[in-house]
């Protein structure tokens, strides 16, 4: 296979599949050979910058650029790097298997059997990389990814050292070093000498053989000075594993890590000693082919130790190993509230090194030990560089290596050796051809043309982001790096829409935000609809939701809850619930067969209040709404499918859950603002509001006729034909009766009344036709840009579609106008249709989208109630307060007293300024969870169809819980 250059276009980026402290990391197919799949790592230029993290950036590349060549299984390998004027690119293996560490939490500890493999992995790695003169110094298991097959694979070379150590195999200090690493793994001479060897990673390694049997590292304090004591104080001890019978890790074990975890390096095994331990006596360490098997392929039976969160159930193997591989997301949306003097943005992953090497400053000052911490001889990069440097030093204008775009040799069949490791390049080229470092050529002009051809659409990131986003977007972004893009702009959105107002509250004084301009709705439901709430009490003594995994509220435990208890979850078993939120936050909720008992939830403004979107889609009605309360209750909400429910108790389906959780949370805070220290208006205000409401629930009607299928082509006249005039269903505001006219719903009143704003509306109504009817397929070319639907699921749209997410936190705490971000991208209004309607063709449903972005419903002004599906479909569009004006010019700024946060813990212990012990395992349970903030809502990528993103996802979505590896054991 031909060498040649490569750029973003080459690819088509699909979802993003983690982050680091200063990159994005895609998922992404070659446009060449569609079946290959990288990760794609994307570093903002300017960001790297600004963080000065120019050096690690360098380092890794140069350092993946080194150890690519022989092609280690065990090392991710780097195909190419390129840049743009935004971004950095690398293109890596794609290690669907997620991170070791990840695996572990979800296993509590491996058993022998595994924790070996593992291990004969990493020593044999480790031989590789240091063979290469090559220190990694931040071995943990959070840089060990897996393959599809379980198969290790060592990442994140951004704080290796290059060494000219002609002893390779020797402990011996090598240089002084930086102070780089992560606490709990970073060896006792760096933090007393600040020096490091090859012994440092034996160090590490020694740690995690512990942590596989035990499930925690041997050193962690309650903070990092702590845990440096412990380190240098040797002070671990086994057996504190209270799921693991005692006794369990074999002595040999023991004593093996008792000879790695020495102090002095010198008495510290060296890898070849390791590798002649009696532990290994049965390991070949020439049979490259045995040691280089997955996991999944070497083991049939449990390789782990289950943990609390799933000893009660006892399910297959299979499906155990199924679930052991984490690939559902949980989304924070949490928002802390207002009047929190943090003022600095929280970084999406804390920036290791500096941090650790802040903590060791201090420490060692503490110790009296010399805190020099500038002699970095070793590290040749200088921090200032500037981005004429990144462009021309750092990276990066050609491939690293030709690429065959064969399966990649990371499958045991591809695994050469020549008895000694591994075969040169030059014998694997000869051998089978797989892909081994040589210089390329330039690609010429036609090689590049002929990948635009290819493209589809693709406009290069600078173009899209000065045709596209809004500067309030920008803003929120700019640190991170700009997305990739491949497909098509964004149409422009929808006029501001009136909101409703229901005559007897007009009397109250109208809410308008600070930030923004629109009079917020006095209307007292904000979204009602039916609803499974599965409730968890917080108890402090375990197993649900313990203490411990209480405070560590992150994808693992959610996935693993949500697994375990599907079907408790969401089912027949589980009566529905109606649930109402009101203006003034208060969340309710009313046992369908005793609609008067009305119980109060929580409310939406209560700063211990932190809400969760576990792949959360109102339209498919897949996932879950989670709501915690710190230390009291958790709250799992899912919506039954229509089939369940025949009828649909639902108004507002114009707004998400989500969005209007914002909505009134934006509410409650410009109240707060008009009355701040009137909390006992509030509370009256509140009380008043759960009296109206029960007096209004009781008179509810809720028709129980079943659902009738509904051809896809009705469903697409009903939903342009929709109309804005309000005529057919409206609400109650004296009687609080909820009635809908019979046959009410196939009106086709667009061109009988007009809603206010009738005549913009109803030239968007036709052009929303006249558009569906012309489009073509996706992109085929620009001229279909303005006929996309709102959500367009490009890369850089689900960039901004993060940063949604991010204003989203912002909103709440800073009352500003993030809703109308988020609105523009992650949570357009939502139509919730009958299962019946649903239809799953690509063109249909991009009518739906259109017709769902155009269509503007007006006010109701007669009672309604439940009906047939075609009675919901309009219903959907006619009631309900719409949400805020769109402002995309609008730029945002931050308030100075704001917070972003992602942790819960944090802002409660910035609001009470206390401190607890149990903030770390809070913190860090939830900066787990921020890291789940930045990829996008799954309703984002469900909704459109029209990108291959969409159906992938979709089919996860709709499958979510059945088969929770799918997505990375399938490829
Ligand atoms: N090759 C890959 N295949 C699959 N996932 C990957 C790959 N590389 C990285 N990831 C995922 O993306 C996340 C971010 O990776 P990245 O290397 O950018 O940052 P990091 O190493 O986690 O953080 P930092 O570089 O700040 O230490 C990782 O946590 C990992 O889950």
């Amino acid at each position: 296979m031909a060498s040649r250059k490569c750029s973003a276009k080459d690819f088509i980026f699909k979802e993003d599949i983690g982050h680091g402290s200063y990159s994005t990391v895609y998922k992404a197919y070659d446009k060449r050979n569609i079946k290959k799949i990288y990760a794609i790592k994307v570093c903002s230029k300017s960001h790297i910058i600004k963080e000065g993290k120019v050096k690690y950036v360098t380092i890794e590349k140069n350092t993946l650029n080194l150890l690519a060549k022989a092609n280690h299984p065990g090392i991710v390998k780097l195909y190419y790097t390129f840049h743009d004027e935004q971004n950095l690119y690398f293109v890596l293996d794609f290690a669907s298997g997620g991170e070791l560490l990840s695996l572990l939490h979800k296993c509590g500890t491996f058993n022998e059997n595994w924790s070996k493999h593992f291990t004969v992995q990493l020593i044999d790695t480790l031989s590789y990389i240091h063979s290469q003169g090559i220190i990694h110094r931040d071995l943990k298991p959070e840089n060990v990814l897996l393959d599809k097959d379980g198969r290790l694979m060592v990442t994140d070379f951004g704080a290796a050292l290059t060494t000219n150590m002609a002893n390779k195999d020797s402990n011996e200090i090598t240089s002084s070093s930086s102070f780089v690493g992560t606490a709990e793994y970073v060896s006792p001479e760096l933090l007393l000498y600040n020096q490091c060897s090859y012994g440092s990673d034996i160090w590490a390694l020694g740690c995690m053989i512990y942590q596989f049997f035990e499930g925690h590292p041997p050193f962690r304090g309650e903070n990092e000075l702590k845990t440096f004591e412990k380190i240098v104080a040797l002070d671990y001890s086994w057996h504190n594993n209270k799921i693991k019978p005692k006794n369990e890790t074999p002595p040999v074990v023991i004593d093996l890590v008792r000879r790695i975890l020495i102090v002095d390096t010198r008495e510290r095994l060296t890898l070849n000693m390791i590798k002649q331990n009696v532990w290994f006596n049965n390991i070949n360490w020439d049979d490259k082919i045995n040691i280089w098997k997955g996991i999944w392929q070497v083991q049939s039976d449990e390789g782990f130790t289950r943990n609390s969160r799933s000893s009660s159930q006892s399910n297959s193997t299979s499906s155990s190993y199924h679930r052991m591989i984490p690939n559902r997301q949980l989304h924070v949306i949490d928002t802390p509230v207002k009047n929190i003097t943090i003022t600095k943005q929280k970084r999406k992953k804390p920036t290791k090194v500096s941090n650790t090497t802040s903590s060791i400053v201090e420490w060692r000052k503490k110790l009296g030990i010399s805190t020099n911490m500038n002699n970095n001889k070793s590290q040749s990069v200088d921090m200032t560089t500037d981005i004429d440097n990144i462009n021309n030093d750092l990276i990066m204008t050609d491939r690293i290596s030709s690429v065959n775009h064969n399966p990649q040799p990371t499958t045991t069949n591809n695994i050469l050796t020549n008895g000694n490791g591994y075969l040169p390049p030059q014998e694997i080229k000869k051998s089978n051809g797989l892909p081994y470092v040589k210089e390329a050529s330039t690609p010429t002009r036609s090689n590049r043309n002929s990948s635009v051809t290819m493209s589809n659409n693709f406009i290069p990131p600078t173009k899209l982001s000065s045709s596209t986003t809004p500067s309030s977007r920008q803003s929120l972004s700019s640190s991170k790096p700009s997305t990739p893009t491949q497909t098509r702009m964004k149409t422009p959105s929808p006029p501001p829409q009136p909101l409703p107002v229901l005559k007897h509250q007009q009397k109250k004084s109208p809410q308008v935000s600070k930030y923004s301009t629109p009079k917020l709705t006095t209307l007292n439901i904000f979204k009602q609809g039916y609803v499974y709430i599965h409730e968890i009490p917080y108890k402090l003594n375990g197993p649900g939701m313990s203490l411990t995994s209480y405070n560590k509220i992150d994808n693992d435990l959610i996935t693993t809850f949500v697994a375990d208890h599907h079907n408790g979850l969401r089912s027949s078993k589980c009566p529905l619930k109606t649930l109402i939120l009101k203006k003034n936050g208060s969340l309710l909720y009313n046992n369908n067969s005793t609609i008067d008992n009305e119980q109060f939830m929580v409310n939406i403004g209560d700063s211990e209040l932190s809400v969760y979107d576990f792949e959360f889609d109102e339209l498919e009605k897949t996932g879950f709404l989670i709501l915690e309360k710190y230390k009291h209750k958790i709250w799992f909400i899912s919506l039954p499918s229509k089939q369940v429910i025949s009828g649909g108790l639902e108004i507002n389906n114009k707004e998400t859950w989500v969005d209007c959780f914002f909505r009134v949370r934006q509410l409650i805070e410009n109240q707060m603002d008009q009355n701040d220290d009137n909390s006992e208006s509030r509370n009256s205000s509140v009380k008043k509001d759960l009296e109206t409401t029960a007096a209004k629930l009781n008179n509810v009607t809720i028709n129980e006729s079943k659902s009738t299928p509904v051809p896809s082509e009705t469903f697409h006249t009903a939903q342009t034909a929709r109309s804005p005039s309000g005529s057919t269903h409206t609400s109650s505001k004296n009687s609080g009766k909820i009635s809908v006219p019979k046959n009410s719903t196939t009106t086709t009143s667009t061109t009988t009344s007009k809603p206010n704003n009738s005549s913009k509306t109803h030239s968007n109504l036709n052009s929303a036709t006249s558009r569906s009817t012309s489009s073509s397929k996706p992109g085929s070319n620009t001229s279909n840009i303005n006929s996309q639907p709102l959500h367009i699921n490009t890369p850089k749209q689900r960039q901004t579609s993060t940063s949604s997410n991010k204003s989203r936190s912002v909103s709440a705490a800073s009352n500003s106008n993030s809703s109308t971000t988020n609105h523009q991208h992650g949570s357009s209004p939502q139509i919730t249709l009958p299962t019946t309607l649903r239809v799953n063709t690509n063109t249909a449903n991009k009518s739906l989208h259109e017709s769902k972005r155009l269509f503007s419903p007006p006010l109701r002004s007669k009672p309604f109630s439940m009906g047939s599906p075609l009675d919901m479909s309009n219903l959907v569009n006619s009631n309900g307060p719409t949400s805020p004006p769109l402002y995309p010019t609008k730029k945002y700024n931050a308030p100075k007293d704001m917070v972003i946060s992602s942790s819960r813990y944090e802002v409660i212990h910035t609001l009470s300024n206390q401190h607890s012990p149990d903030q770390t395992v809070a913190s860090s349970g939830a900066s787990a969870a921020f890291k789940s903030l930045q990829r996008k809502r799954s309703g984002n990528e469900i909704k459109f169809p029209n990108t291959t993103t969409s159906s992938i996802s979709k089919d996860n979505s709709k499958d979510n819980f059945k088969d929770s590896s799918k997505d990375n054991n399938g490829k």
